[in-house]
């Protein structure tokens, strides 16, 4: 409850200085103090914490999980999902994890999950930055922060499963079992001497068996085990503090790729899972009315990355941009592929585009339109789009940002 009342205070815009002391929390046995609120999502908050001992700072992801154990099984997904591509230049990891259970109400669980703290923030703030400033990303630096994105969707869409004999599911299940028994045991001998916390009461759990795991139950080391991220969109995308890299993070989404839809049910459940969890104004025609006999693939992250190009370059989904001249419903935009550069309108100027942001080159758009095709097969695979970017740096008159 106490910590309820914290997040809505954050959430309000409380700031420390109120506080007559900062609260603290411990993450197995260490302690951090709360600075400030960094964003928030449907159940979870994301504090920026600081190490009381190193004074290093972190990012601390706060998943509230009030329907028991399915709720917590789901955030636990996101924690084996942060440990799977690590280490990788271009996709977020995290540091630790824990689950706590509310005092008042010990149905209730929250997971905690320490990330690394990205202080440029993401590539929506960059994108509101220019929106404000009536600047435009230098194209080149662009498209390199756009080729690490593809870099780390490559890694997902390749996952290869990792271990020695009995595939990464048998070795890392067992190995991850006896460092949570080992931390429980740790934690309860701290639990025994420390009394009085008034934060969350701390409490390790071990991590089930999920969907990421079972996913690769009977794949063999080294064999292919695809993943979709699912929600790749520009408020997903971390910079990393040289201002260059892309981070990929938010992995709450990820998935298993491909899903075969064998029946009515099921796609239905696949619309509510892709309704929950992937951004509608980035979300694929295939996950808005899905298909029984359809396949869906890691291909729905490509026509993401089609929309986060646009955005970058226009300041808006192509999608939100064509329903607000419309009037149209977005899905409807979606389903019909109904998108344009703002200077393709027939009635707009060049000069009027220009100040829309719109002034990308031929090549940038075209890798656009790639991305953007309604039919799943017709966009680039991750590789082919690689080599697409990577072409069209190599053809860009350079803007310093390989400095
Ligand atoms: N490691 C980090 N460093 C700095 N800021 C971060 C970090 N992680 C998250 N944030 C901030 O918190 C916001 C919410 O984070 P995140 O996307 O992980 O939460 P979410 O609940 O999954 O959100 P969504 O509803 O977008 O899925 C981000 O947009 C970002 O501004």
């Amino acid at each position: 409850m106490a910590s309820a009342l914290l997040d809505l205070f954050y959430s309000m815009g409380g700031c420390l200085s109120c506080f007559p002391s900062s609260p603290q929390l411990k993450i197995n046995s260490r302690s951090f103090k709360i600075l400030r609120l960094l964003g928030e999502g449907g159940f979870s908050y994301v504090y920026l914490v600081e190490d009381t001992s190193s004074h290093e700072l972190y990012a601390l992801k706060k998943i509230r999980c009030p329907f028991g154990q399915e709720s917590v099984s789901l955030a636990l997904k996101e924690v084996e999902a942060y440990s799977l591509f690590s280490p990788h230049p271009n996709i977020i990891h995290s540091i630790d994890h824990s689950v706590a259970s509310d005092r008042s109400d010990p149905s209730a669980k929250t997971v905690y999950i320490l990330l690394p703290y990205y202080r440029r923030g993401n590539l929506q703030d960059m994108i509101n930055a220019n929106l404000v400033n009536h600047t435009q990303f230098p194209e080149k630096r662009l498209m390199v922060l756009f080729l690490g994105v593809c870099k780390a969707l490559k890694t997902m869409h390749q996952y290869k499963v990792k271990g020695g004999p009995g595939g990464a599911a048998a070795v890392g299940k067992a190995q991850r079992v006896r460092e949570e028994a080992a931390r429980a045991d740790a934690q309860a001998a701290e639990a025994a001497r420390d009394a009085g916390r008034d934060e969350d009461e701390e409490e390790e759990q071990p991590l089930m068996e999920d969907e990421i795991t079972r996913s690769q139950d009977g794949v063999a080391p080294g064999k292919a085990r695809a993943y979709a991220h699912r929600d790749i969109k520009p408020g997903n995308v971390m910079i990393a503090d040289d201002g260059k890299t892309p981070i990929l993070m938010d992995l709450g989404s990820l998935a298993p790729a491909p899903t075969p839809i064998t029946s009515r049910s099921q796609a239905l459940a696949v619309q509510d899972q892709a309704a929950e969890h992937s951004t509608m104004p980035y979300r694929a025609p295939e996950l808005f009315d899905v298909k029984t006999g359809s396949t869906i693939d890691t291909q729905v992250d490509i026509w993401s990355l089609g929309c986060t190009l646009y955005a970058c370059l226009v300041g808006k989904s192509p999608f939100e941009a064509r329903s607000d001249e419309t009037g149209g419903s977005l899905s409807l935009c979606v389903l019909g592929g109904d998108w344009r550069f703002p200077d393709e309108a027939p009635q707009r100027g060049k000069q009027k585009a220009r100040e829309e942001g719109s002034g990308a080159s031929e090549a940038v758009r075209e890798i656009v339109r790639k991305c953007l095709k309604v039919e799943p097969a017709e966009r680039p695979d991750v590789d082919e789009l690689i080599g697409i970017v990577e072409k069209v740096i190599k053809g860009l008159p350079d803007d310093g940002s390989d400095d």
